[in-house]
């Protein structure tokens, strides 16, 4: 189901005692604090703390998520954590295909079908990001190289198990470097993302996705970019990190 979500992706940041700490504190201001009605939020942590994190989140509007897992359910994989283990902590969800995945580490398409395999496999949620680089923007490959990626890492599921899908529009060029897309580009891209999803599965299914903007998002940016009819949330990096900034990010959409 279409829904308002803002996720938090902490990336490798925050060691165990601090990284429980955000989430209480992220966890008491959904709770006790007024402006988060009706927004999904998803806390995207490091491995470790995904245990704790989720025995400790009382808000059933708060979502845990892992950043990656792995390509099999188990074996000898020496460093690999399986969605399976994901699950078994208590996490909801799985953030796949994140640009920082694909290049520094290499997951190609292939790779992350079946990493989309495992996580349904364990019932996990899945925020799955597109994005091109500046140069694919540069010569006009951006629609190109984004229905790329959806084609070849998601179009093999069937409408049951795409309905487990987010997708997260994350134009590489704006991730961490404080150059956010225009509401504007943000607006023409989640459109085009719902019209090839409503190519491949009906207009039924891609009303009911819920598509997320996510590069440099932030308290003072968010209400532009959460006004356009097809952006649906944000996945949110540095800005994650701390409570407050969350929070207000978590009204601004609340608000629209
Ligand atoms: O990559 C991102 C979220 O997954 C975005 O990161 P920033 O919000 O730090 O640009």
């Amino acid at each position: 189901m279409r829904k308002k979500i803002v996720a938090g992706n902490w990336k490798m940041n925050k060691t165990f005692a601090e990284g429980v700490e955000l989430a209480r504190e992220v966890n008491d201001y959904v709770r006790y604090k007024e402006g988060a009605e009706g927004v999904l939020v998803v806390l995207g942590t490091p491995f470790i703390h995904l245990a704790k994190v989720a025995h400790n989140i009382t808000e059933p509007s708060i979502m845990v998520s892992s950043q990656n897992c792995a390509t099999e359910k188990s074996g000898a994989y020496t460093g690999e954590v399986s969605a399976e283990m994901v699950a078994s902590t208590g996490a909801k969800c799985v953030i796949l295909g994140h640009s920082e995945r694909r290049s520094y580490y290499g997951e190609t398409s292939p790779v992350l079908v079946k990493k989309v395999a495992q996580a349904l496999d364990s019932k996990l949620e899945i925020i799955f990001c597109v994005g091109e680089v500046l140069e694919e923007r540069e010569a006009g490959k951006h629609f190109e190289v984004v229905k790329q990626q959806l084609v070849d890492g998601l179009f093999n599921l069937t409408p049951e198990q795409f309905a487990h899908v987010i997708i997260a529009y994350e134009p590489v060029w704006a991730i961490g470097t404080g150059k956010t897309a225009t509401p504007d580009q943000a607006q023409e891209m989640h459109a085009f993302i719902r019209s090839v999803v409503a190519e491949k599965y009906g207009q039924t299914v891609a009303d009911d996705t819920s598509i997320l903007y996510g590069g440099s998002c932030n308290a003072g940016n968010a209400d532009a970019i959460f006004s356009n009819p097809d952006v649906d949330g944000g996945l949110i990096g540095g800005a994650s990190l701390k409570a407050a900034d969350f929070f207000e990010i978590i009204k601004a959409r609340a608000r629209h």
